[in-house]
């Protein structure tokens, strides 16, 4: 896709679909425990690909590059008694290790093999039923191992009590399993490193819905946020409350505090607007720890190489394993865009900052997340951002929306 330089349209809305991560434990819980009605559920495609497997009587199931929906469906499928299936994905799903969640739930007493790689998926898995109910689990590799259990540990006889071994990685998405569970009527706490979620005390479906407005998705907006803050113009968002379930919601503060980008709520149609200030003065460095929020570490490093401001980024380590090795991808990626970073196993600093070649050609990796986070830069210059059509993944009208918000300079 040909990004001309472009500037950005002043105060445009833009509605922005269900989170999908909120969607996915959403879709779990509503085919484990309640007829939830969902609104505004997420229009992913990793979504389309779980709400289509729990549907399928198949015995194969390929998820393709869907992370969450292939943690989820492991723990999900080894309590279905009496049913087996191959839960398989893509060749880099393959490559994204699984073994803890699969040790857990091994000693949980599940029946699960690998049909490749040891502790790769593809996964053999046949369903059982789970009598055990505590469980031990590194928290330092992702976060998703763990809230597969926590979905399942409600539907087990005693519930399940959750030992998390080392540093907890991506702690915000768990809080939000958390939440999302106790508004589903099933009580747990975490206290110290002990999950404990309580039995579900319902055997049968309810038969009345419980309604869930699902809120728009913050990782998505996070691209907006540095429109915004390379163009010092207000973008207005759709459906966000000012109180929000995930972590991600934290780039309103990390986008105020080095970027001047202020966010307003207003009530009606749960809107926000994403207003920068006028007389800002950057940082002359941004230090920060993501490991909070994984997800919209490559759309800091953008903006921050757009408006050259010095950063350095730790907390990253579980980015080698996600769609691709974003370390490596951003460093690669950012040197087009006029950047010279170093990377170790779980950070990103820049060391320079340069005039960038004509002709730049932004190679995605297979990663939703490289295409959005670089497509802001065609506030600066012409670039091509090569596959876009993997924004599917997360983000389905990426581009209709993007070419909505932007116009060529003149
Ligand atoms: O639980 C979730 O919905 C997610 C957890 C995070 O993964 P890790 O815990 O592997 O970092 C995040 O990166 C992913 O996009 C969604
Ligand atoms: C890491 C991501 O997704 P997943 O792990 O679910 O594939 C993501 O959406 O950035």
């Amino acid at each position: 896709m040909f990004l001309e330089h472009s500037q950005l349209k002043e105060n445009t809305t833009i509605e922005i679909s269900g989170s999908k991560s909120i969607s996915n434990r959403l879709l779990i819980l509503h085919q484990l425990f309640e007829n939830i009605l969902i609104e505004n559920l997420s229009n992913s495609q990793d979504t389309q690909l779980l709400q289509a497997a729990l549907q399928s009587d198949s015995q194969i199931i390929d998820i393709h590059h869907a992370g969450t929906a292939m943690r989820f469906l492991t723990s999900y499928y080894a309590i279905q008694e009496g049913k087996t299936v191959i839960l398989t994905g893509s060749e880099r799903m393959k490559q994204r290790p699984i073994k803890f969640l699969v040790d857990a739930l091994q000693d949980l007493g599940a029946e699960i093999s690998y049909l490749e790689n040891e502790g790769f998926p593809p996964l053999k898995i046949t369903g059982k039923k789970i009598i055990k109910s505590t469980v031990r689990i590194p928290a330092n590799i992702s976060s998703q191992f763990i809230t597969s259990l926590m979905l399942i540990g409600a539907k087990l006889e005693n519930g399940l009590q959750i030992k998390l071994e080392g540093t907890v990685t991506s702690k915000p998405y768990l809080e939000m399993t958390l939440k999302i569970l106790r508004t589903v009527g099933i009580n747990n706490y975490w206290e110290g490193n002990v999950i404990k979620i309580q039995p579900n005390i319902h055997t049968e479906k309810q038969s009345q819905s419980i309604p869930f407005v699902v809120e728009s998705d913050w990782s998505s907006a996070s691209y907006y946020y540095s429109l915004a803050a390379i163009s010092r113009k207000t973008i207005n968002l759709k459906w966000f409350k000012p109180y929000s379930l995930q972590g991600d919601s934290v780039i309103k503060e990390i986008y105020w505090k080095f970027f001047g980008v202020n966010t307003i709520s207003e009530g009606a149609e749960s809107r926000i607007s994403l207003l920068p200030e006028h007389y800002f003065q950057f940082p002359e460095k941004i230090v920060l720890n993501m490991n909070d929020c994984p997800d919209i570490a490559q759309t800091l490093c953008v903006t921050a190489t757009a408006l050259k401001i010095p950063f350095e980024i730790t907390g990253l380590e579980t980015l080698k394993i996600k769609e691709t090795d974003r370390l490596l991808a951003l460093k690669n990626e950012l040197f087009k865009i006029g950047c010279i970073a170093e990377i170790t196993d779980n950070s990103i600093v820049s060391q320079k900052f340069f005039e960038p070649n004509e002709n730049i050609s932004i190679a995605t990796y297979n990663d939703h997340r490289m295409a959005m986070s670089f497509a802001p830069f065609c506030l600066i210059k012409n670039l091509t951002i090569e596959n876009p059509e993997v924004v599917e993944k997360s983000y389905t009208s990426f581009w209709q929306d993007f070419a909505q918000i932007t116009e060529k300079t003149n």
